[in-house]
């Protein structure tokens, strides 16, 4: 991917940060099964901002996304977002086999009714930014699981998304290449300036990445602590040896420990 891109960024958007681009207010989540999993979650993420929740496994992070994503319906209180400009991506790739990186990425694109032709620098720029403009004829099966998680991330660049929406996106990828990843994505999110929701488990990633991280209790998850991360971006690998690095982490290892049942 390109790295120069924090400083290129020829098109990156002005922040708008006083209206948030996804608002969750006292939003509670009960299925129909009588599973209670999330309890009055109210916060918000404006354009600029990169919001990382971590919590115990079931606390009801994927639930979140998916209520965010409208996958989902809440059964209490509110979700606000526009649900034409959310980007998506999974810890699954989700590509089509029997197509190309290319068609692979304009898949979202087709599939809102736009024209394919008059996006194709769109879609040139999207292969260009996540650094796969010359993988394009490659099937996914030709690909690592960091460059399928790249066409992945690209498919909804396309659409030029205000809200990315990332639930464990690298969890399945080797240590190095999540670092990497890490350090393309902060590139990204630089560039696009788009409000970032990311769901990990691992404590590293979302202080690396984070202008704040959530804490969330045990299922039915709350926000039980709210961190804002100070270091400044662009943010170089080498933050994860700092020692406030290091304190932040411990903090938010405390607090997880404390959440699990
Ligand atoms: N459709 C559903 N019907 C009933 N219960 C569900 C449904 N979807 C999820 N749940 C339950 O809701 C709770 C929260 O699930 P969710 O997948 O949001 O947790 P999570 O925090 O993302 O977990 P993990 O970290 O393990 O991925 C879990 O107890 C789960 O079993």
């Amino acid at each position: 991917m390109n790295t120069d891109l924090t400083t290129e960024s020829p098109d990156a958007e002005t922040s708008d940060s006083d209206t948030p681009a996804l608002v969750f207010d006292d939003l509670s989540m009960t299925f129909p099964d009588g599973t209670h999993a999330l309890d009055h979650v109210s916060f918000s993420v404006s354009r600029g901002e990169f919001v990382t929740v971590v919590g115990p496994s079931g606390c009801g992070k994927s639930t979140l996304l998916r209520i965010a994503s409208g996958l989902e319906q809440n059964t209490g209180g509110l979700c606000q977002v526009d649900h034409d400009s959310i980007g998506y991506v999974f810890q699954d790739a989700t590509l089509f086999p029997w197509r190309t990186v290319r068609r692979n990425v304009e898949l979202l694109a087709e599939l809102h009714g736009l024209d394919l032709k008059g996006l194709s620098g769109k879609v040139d720029e999207s292969l260009e930014l996540v650094n796969l403009l010359e993988h394009q004829d490659k099937y996914p099966k030709q690909l690592s699981g960091g460059m399928r998680m790249r066409a992945s991330l690209a498919r909804s660049l396309v659409l030029q998304p205000d809200v990315f929406l990332f639930d464990e996106p690298f969890g399945a990828l080797d240590e190095i290449s999540r670092e990497r990843l890490n350090d393309e994505l902060l590139s990204l999110f630089k560039a696009k300036n788009f409000a970032g929701l990311f769901i990990t488990h691992s404590i590293a990633e979302a202080v690396f990445l984070s202008t704040r991280v959530l804490v969330m209790s045990a299922r039915p998850g709350r926000i039980i602590a709210d961190y804002e991360v100070p270091f400044e971006y662009p943010r170089r690998h080498d933050i994860r040896y700092l020692p406030e690095f290091a304190e932040l982490s411990g903090q938010i290892s405390h607090d997880l420990r404390g959440a699990h049942p």
